[in-house]
């Protein structure tokens, strides 16, 4: 029950992701960190300090901190020694920072507007047809939403992203995983048995799967060159790097691609069942842009990426905006190299923060403050029509939800992806 879930605040998908790395004693944060990160604010201002496993963290929630954090213009800041990576996919060496930078790279150019036309093509047909069967095939079954929307996503990206000898079977482990992500991102004993033994079991497959792409020396069948690029990037680190955490390193990366997606459009779904006049106006939207604009489905499925954007579709692209602003907990972390001053919310005082501490710029309160948003515990779906996503990473907009997309060196790579994959979805 979606309206319940809102009130009750029941997390409904089961956690909703957030971007920082877990302190094993910090078991309040653990439980509920924006909620700890709110009342924590609520009583000490927008700028304050505490303490995960042994480490001084200071919180920004104003907007000049998080762009401080988020920005760094300044350079005093990096990002914490891949701490997720460790943990979520249990690489226990270190993957080397030139393959992250190289992988970085990678996925900018393949995820980009530019990049996407090389692949669009199956991932819609995978996508419709996916989708498609699940409704003609088991019109009476009920099958829980976030399952809908992640199994077609994860299908038709990694097909169309990894070719078709790519384990699909792996979106059960992926969904056993992301239902209790969060558990792995802390100490190992707090990792649920089931949960740990889907890891193992994803990273098998993954493995297999890799290494008949590297017996195959051309790349992956079926799929396009540089598409699959990343697999051979993975082999160039295999005599440093044991196999087990090169596994490791593509399972983080699958959860990048696919967790926040996955969550939002289902989030997306539930604030459009729940209201049937906004699901009719965005409704009437898409299919005046099929009807008049392209002419059918099949041409708005072959245009380029950008043109999904807001001149044809403005409600769409503010309902994706407007979930993101509610549902994706926008949290930036970087660690200290040099002295680093945080400043509070009128600019006149600062928290300096020193060298090996931690920074954290809290997006979400921002987006959740009724001084930058009417309601803001409210969707609304045509909130942020007449703003761009492009808008928020030049800063030139207070309206948008801050940090969806991260901002500075680390903004999303993937973003161009995430947006068009959400659109089509
Ligand atoms: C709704 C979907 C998504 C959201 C909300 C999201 C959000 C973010 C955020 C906030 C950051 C910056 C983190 C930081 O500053 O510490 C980030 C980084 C990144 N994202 Fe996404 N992301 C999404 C989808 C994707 C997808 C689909 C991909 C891959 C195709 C992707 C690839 C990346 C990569 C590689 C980085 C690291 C960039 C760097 O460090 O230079 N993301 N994402």
């Amino acid at each position: 029950d979606f309206r319940n879930g809102v009130h009750s605040r029941v997390k409904i998908p089961s956690s909703i992701s957030i971007f920082i790395p877990w302190f094993d004693n910090a078991i309040q944060f653990g439980l509920d960190p924006l909620g700890f990160l709110r009342k924590r604010q609520t009583k000490h201002g927008s700028v304050f300090a505490i303490r995960l496993a042994g480490k001084r963290v200071i919180v920004a929630g104003n907007l000049n901190g998080i762009l401080r954090v988020m920005r760094d213009t300044q350079k005093t800041l990096h990002l914490p020694n891949h701490q997720m990576l460790a943990s979520l996919g249990d690489v226990k060496g270190t993957i080397p920072m030139t393959l992250l930078d190289r992988l970085t790279t990678y996925v900018a150019r393949t995820f980009s507007n530019k990049g996407i036309p090389q692949f669009s093509h199956t991932f819609n047909q995978h996508l419709f047809r996916h989708i498609r069967s699940l409704a003609e095939n088991s019109p009476n079954d009920r099958v829980p939403l976030q399952r809908f929307v992640g199994q077609a996503l994860y299908d038709a990206v990694s097909v169309s992203v990894w070719g078709p000898h790519f384990p699909l079977d792996t979106y059960e482990e992926f969904y056993t995983i992301d239902a209790k992500m969060s558990r792995l991102l802390g100490p190992a004993f707090l990792v649920p048995r089931a949960v740990s033994q889907a890891r193992n079991l994803m990273k098998n497959k993954l493995g297999t799967y890799m290494q008949e792409c590297w017996d195959e020396e051309l790349g992956v069948k079926g799929a396009p060159a540089n598409v699959t690029e990343m697999i051979r990037l993975l082999k160039e680190c295999s005599p440093t790097v044991p196999p087990e955490d090169a596994q490791g390193a593509l399972l983080v990366f699958l959860f990048g691609l696919h967790a926040n997606t996955h969550r939002i459009v289902a989030w997306l779904f539930l604030h459009l069942l729940s209201d049937s006049r906004t699901y009719l106006r965005l409704r009437r939207e898409i299919d005046h842009a099929i009807d008049v604009e392209f002419g059918d489905l099949d041409t708005l499925l072959l245009v380029p990426p950008q043109r999904l954007g807001v001149s044809s579709l403005p409600l769409l692209e503010s309902a994706i905006m407007e979930t993101l602003r509610l549902w994706y907990a926008a949290v930036t972390v970087r660690e200290v190299n040099e002295d680093t001053e945080i400043p509070s919310e009128d600019m006149k005082t600062f928290m300096v923060a020193r060298p090996g501490d931690l920074v954290m710029g809290n997006s979400s309160a921002i987006n959740m403050s009724d001084d930058f948003f009417e309601e803001p515990e409210t969707f609304q779906i045509d909130r942020f029509v007449g703003c761009t996503a492009e808008k928020e990473d030049e800063g030139k907009s207070r309206t948008l939800p801050l940090g969806s997309f991260g901002g500075g060196t680390h903004v999303c790579k993937g973003r161009d992806f995430a947006l068009y994959e959400m659109k089509v979805y």
